[in-house]
């Protein structure tokens, strides 16, 4: 197990000291050009933690910390618009569209999320005329979201391909052949507004427990609230945010594509205090629609089918809600 809890390194958290897991550092530059020793490394933090930083800040990787400025600021302006013009074309796909906090269960037994989100499909995002709500229906809106879904697209079919190469999987084995671009899939980009969340009065709080559930999760925040159960570990641990680095993690899919091999671990967001907002923004990359896995209970499942059997059981109550469903059988 290489995920260790930073020795003397703490955050403070209601009232106490939480410990920050020590994730390590995969290099953009490095994979691209396929670099054995990173390659190597990269392997190991998918099969220990599942969880990794992915250091952006040379020239290959650079330009989406542009991109990630820009959505951010129409994230800003997109939020702080009102309810009616945000949730002017509702969700007219699971993984396209908008809504409001309180729509998934929350961190918390018997809480809702505390969270909006507006999600912008790979698909829909390619189309000539995105469907989008008319505050963010314009040329250089579309371009931010085309500009950063491309890249994120560009830089988890990266470590995809590496993933494929350090596994030894050849031909038809390579995960890229299950997640052609030119084939459709729920891919998508996740913007997401958590409003100051008093948590002594609020219901809705946080993101809920869950593994991700596509093949990988490009994730930036600079903000603290993500939270890890590092592998053989009982104790939650802070992912802290570092500048120029996105943190990318395995989600069930690349997990049961790999026979079980690779790692999708488990995780959530809490509020940090009850005056401040936060924003994240995740790239999902998700294997075609028609690609078949064998889940972790031995059965045969199609990507389209787990991903929409996922996204329903996110909006249930805890009570309801299947853990192996949830966590991916973790
Ligand atoms: O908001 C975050 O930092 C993480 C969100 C997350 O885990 C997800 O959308 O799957
Ligand atoms: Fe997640």
């Amino acid at each position: 197990m290489t995920v260790d809890i930073i020795p003397g390194e703490t955050f403070p958290y209601n009232g106490a000291e939480a410990p920050v897991c020590e994730l390590e550092t995969i290099d953009f530059s490095r994979l691209l050009s396929h670099e054995p020793l990173e390659i190597k490394k990269l392997l190991r933090c998918c099969r220990d933690a599942g969880f990794f930083y992915l250091d952006l800040r040379d020239i290959d990787g650079r330009r989406i910390l542009e991109d990630q400025q820009q959505l951010l600021a129409l994230m800003r302006r997109f939020f702080e618009s009102p309810e009616e013009k945000k949730n002017e074309i509702g969700l007219p796909s699971l993984e396209h569209g908008y809504e409001p906090v309180g729509n998934h269960s929350g961190v918390w037994d018997g809480t809702k999320d505390g969270y909006a989100i507006l999600q912008v499909s790979r698909e829909e995002i390619r189309s000539p005329n995105p469907y989008l709500p008319s505050i963010v229906r314009n040329r250089k809106d579309i371009k931010t979201f085309s500009d950063f879904i491309g890249g994120s697209n560009t830089i988890t079919k990266t470590i995809l391909s590496c993933l494929s190469t350090a596994l030894g999987r050849t031909g038809a084995d390579r995960f890229e052949n299950i997640h052609r671009n030119e084939h459709k899939s729920t891919s998508a980009l996740a913007m997401m507004w958590y409003p100051p969340c008093d948590q002594k009065l609020n219901k809705e709080i946080g993101h809920q427990t869950h593994t991700d559930i596509g093949s990988l999760t490009l994730l930036f925040s600079e903000q603290w609230g993500l939270q890890i159960l590092p592998p053989g570990c009982d104790t939650w641990c802070f992912v802290k945010p570092r500048e120029g680095h996105a943190v990318v993690n395995v989600g069930d899919t690349l997990r049961f594509a790999s026979e079980l091999d690779l790692f999708s671990c488990i995780h959530r967001v809490v509020p940090i205090d009850n005056t401040t907002d936060r924003y994240s923004i995740a790239f999902f990359l998700r294997a075609e629609n028609d690609a078949e896995f064998v889940d972790s209970q031995g059965k045969l499942v199609k990507a389209v089918d787990w991903h929409n059997r996922k996204m329903f059981h996110f909006a249930v109550p805890h009570e309801n809600q299947k853990p192996l469903i949830i966590n991916g059988g973790m």
